[in-house]
């Protein structure tokens, strides 16, 4: 039975009330399991604007720094959008990933077989869905320098640097084909070698490392037929591993094999200390604080966390056995919608998998799993 410091920053929009939801859902594993989590509050993004004058402020820092793992929900919204650069909510986010050297960002894409109609692409297309992509999430074009605007001769202009070091693009690949190694044995590269010489370093970089790993094949894939292949055949993907921004984007266009923005988790890894766990998704200013928001991806962010911060393996998966009994028996936030249900709130889809981990028994699973 062990203690967790958990550094939980809400942030902004929904980000608050699916993080309210998933420390609920930690709380019924600590009652289940006999785990003792601590709960510490911090600001970032857009609340921390308004507290502390910065996106993000250095007792938030601290307190990720002295605890064994973050949970984050979502920065942004209108109300800054025209904050000058350096304060703006993203920024925090930008600087929490570096200051915690956050390098490794992965996107689990799962279809459940129950949502297999929210998606708007064909059912048989994404049923059997499984894929992770490992995004880069402290280099390229995010962070290069120079960056910024300017005024050359009288014309504006704005410049933004897409730069990688091989050891950056070397790190993240490995935690790419270590993960196949688990998996399906295979990783999709993901780069635009065809114009960007930052492209055509990772491919080499690529090549060297999956020297190492013979057991796992390497395949390369310009991000445009990716972008492409994703919607006609998602099930060819096992581990797609790429920079910064181009996981960004295919991450939000992956997550409508699964239903929903609101369905994807990620954990944001770290070199040197604590990881950070938050969902794919955004402060999504149109429906925050009207108690809609799908919390599952924050909820199935608490569970990556327990598996992979903690090594809770049992406890992560009775979170995750808890959200697929939820839809299972037909839960649905108003996202999932086109898959039919019963519509709840983002409260009601809480309680109902909290509920679910309290009562959870590993016969229970296995009944499920074999049934
Ligand atoms: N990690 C983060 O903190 C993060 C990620 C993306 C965007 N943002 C910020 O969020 C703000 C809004 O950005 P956006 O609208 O482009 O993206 P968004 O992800 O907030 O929302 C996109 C769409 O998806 C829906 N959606 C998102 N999450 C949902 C959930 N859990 N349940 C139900 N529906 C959900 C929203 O209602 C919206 O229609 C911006 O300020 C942006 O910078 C922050
Ligand atoms: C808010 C923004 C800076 C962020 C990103 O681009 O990394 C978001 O879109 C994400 O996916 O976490
Ligand atoms: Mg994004």
């Amino acid at each position: 039975m062990g203690n967790y410091r958990i550094a939980v920053l809400p942030g902004d929009g929904i980000g608050q009330e699916v993080t309210a939801g998933a420390v609920e859902v930690l709380k019924a594993v600590g009652v289940r399991f006999g785990h003792e989590f601590t709960f510490e509050y911090g600001w970032i993004g857009g609340a921390a604007i308004d507290e502390a004058g910065t996106p993000l402020p250095e007792e938030t820092l601290r307190l990720c720094r002295e605890s064994d793992a973050v949970l984050l929900g979502a920065v942004g919204g209108p109300k800054w959008d025209g904050n000058p650069p350096h304060l703006r909510p993203e920024k925090g986010l930008l600087a929490i990933r570096k200051q915690l050297d956050l390098y490794a960002n992965l996107r689990p894409v799962v279809c459940y077989d129950c949502l297999a109609s929210a998606s708007p692409l064909k059912p048989d297309l994404v049923q059997g869905v499984d894929f992770v992509i490992v995004r880069e999430l402290t280099g390229g074009i995010y962070f290069g320098q120079p960056s910024g605007r300017v005024v050359e001769n009288g014309e504006e202009k704005a410049v933004d640097t897409l730069l990688y070091k091989k050891e950056e693009i070397e790190r993240i690949v490995r935690m790419a084909f270590t993960l196949a190694r688990g998996r399906k044995k295979k990783v999709t590269s993901v780069d635009k070698a065809n114009v960007l010489s930052s492209s055509r370093l990772w491919r080499e970089v690529a090549e060297e490392v999956a020297e190492q790993f013979p057991d796992v094949e390497l395949e390369h894939m310009l991000v445009d037929n990716a972008a492409m292949q994703l919607i006609r055949a998602p099930k060819q993907f096992d581990v797609i591993v790429t920079e910064n921004m181009f996981g960004d984007i295919l991450s939000d266009e992956a997550s409508m094999l699964s239903g929903s923005l609101g369905m994807l988790p990620s954990a944001s890894l770290s070199a040197s200390g604590p990881s950070l766990y938050e969902p794919v998704h955004g402060s999504a200013p149109d429906i925050a604080g009207m108690n809609k928001a799908n919390p599952i991806a924050a909820i199935l962010s608490a569970a990556m966390m327990l598996r992979l911060s903690f090594g809770l393996t049992a406890e992560a998966e009775a979170v995750e056995h808890a959200v697929r009994q939820a839809l299972d028996q037909g839960l649905r936030t108003a996202d999932l919608a086109p898959s039919g249900g019963r519509i709840v709130s983002t409260n009601e889809m809480v309680e109902e998998i909290k509920t679910a981990v309290l009562d959870y028994t590993a016969i229970a699973q296995i009944m499920t799993v074999y049934a």
